[in-house]
């Protein structure tokens, strides 16, 4: 077969993807119209509630789904007309995969191995390579179904990197998985992405996973991208940082809310259990507003018992874009 990578800086460049199903009479518009582009090296997290099309996204880009219109060049090659070449280059780990429960840790990375091709002995270095740098050494002749489900998410990371992909498309790693495998998931994809010069794609539906490590991050509702930009960007232009102010008495409420600064955009007060008031307030740079905020306050006589800043979270983006929350979904 005649050799046909276009050589580009993207390790994915997508325009106008959609994606429409039918079923029975009801047709589906799963994907509609997403562009992406994704640079070599670049960590993008594709986050956005259930069925908001970012599985249906990502199997289009790993070339297992043909998109219904719109193009998409992955690792140089054309998904519709390069099917093949596209998954010899890339590594996918879809949603659950390990799916031989019955089969043994080290006969999955053969198959594995033999449906890239790869030689026998080269697989075997590999796998040994990969069992060792996923902490899963000694465990080739257990079955699937006996690993735990870290362990089994990490044997999902070792198949798709057994061809040495250089981009890395991986779907929902971590869900169902405690905090402790998560972050143990975390510190071995990011280290061998790094040792390995890899791009990845994911998605997830923890933010905060979202939110600390994603270089960029693709919100995506309804089948269309609300918003692409880094965590601190979306956070900074659709999301406030909340600074609670609690007032040592009630009386002080009138004179605090004639002396507040021009950086807060909003105010709620509320009652606590204690019947002491709060001033919860909105603004861009909670903690730079704190210390001009409580120097002001003093001069206007009011005493402050205690202030607390909540800083902007993909949350609050997810929120203020679609009116959903994307934390109540997860849980
Ligand atoms: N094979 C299919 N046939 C019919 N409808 C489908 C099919 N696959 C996905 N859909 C529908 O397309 C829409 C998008 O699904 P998709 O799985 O891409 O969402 P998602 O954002 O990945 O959701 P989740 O976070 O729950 O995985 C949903 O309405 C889903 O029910």
């Amino acid at each position: 077969m005649a050799e046909s990578v276009h050589r580009t800086e993207n390790a994915i460049r997508a325009r106008g993807l959609t994606k429409t199903f039918r079923r029975k009479k009801e047709t589906v518009e799963a994907v509609k119209g997403v562009d992406l582009e994704v640079k070599q090296g670049e960590l993008v997290a594709f986050l956005g509630p259930n069925g908001a099309g970012k599985s249906t996204t990502m199997r289009m880009l790993t070339s297992v789904l043909s998109p219904t219109s719109g193009t998409a060049e992955v690792a140089g090659c054309d998904v519709v007309r390069e099917p093949a070449q596209v998954r010899a280059r890339i590594g996918y780990v879809g949603q659950g995969n390990a799916g031989g429960y019955s089969y043994r840790v080290g006969d999955e990375l053969r198959n594995q191995a033999r449906f890239y091709s790869v030689p026998a002995d080269v697989a075997r270095a590999r796998s040994a390579e990969l069992l060792e740098a996923l902490e899963l050494t000694g465990l080739e002749k257990r079955t699937v179904q006996s690993l735990s489900g870290g362990q089994r998410r990490r044997l999902d990371v070792a198949m798709g990197l057994m061809n040495h992909p250089r981009l890395l498309f991986l779907d929902e790693p971590t869900t169902g998985l405690d905090p402790h495998a998560r972050a143990n998931l975390w510190d071995h994809v990011l280290r061998l992405r790094e040792q390995n010069e890899m791009t990845l794609l994911l998605t997830t539906h923890y933010l905060d996973e979202a939110d600390a490590m994603a270089e960029r991050i693709v919100l995506i509702d309804h089948g269309t991208v609300i918003a692409d930009a880094t965590p601190a960007v979306l956070k900074r232009d659709y999301a406030d940082d909340v600074v609670t102010v609690e007032l040592s008495s009630g009386e002080g409420v009138a004179a605090a809310r004639s002396v507040l600064p021009s950086a807060v955009t909003g105010v709620t007060e509320s009652v606590t259990d204690g019947g002491s008031v709060r001033l919860a307030l909105t603004t861009h740079n909670g903690p730079e507003l704190v210390p001009p905020l409580l120097r002001t306050l003093d001069s206007a006589g009011v005493a402050v018992a205690s202030t607390d800043v909540k800083p902007a979270s993909l949350d609050d983006v997810f929120l203020n874009l679609t009116g959903r929350s994307l934390r109540e979904e997860a849980a």
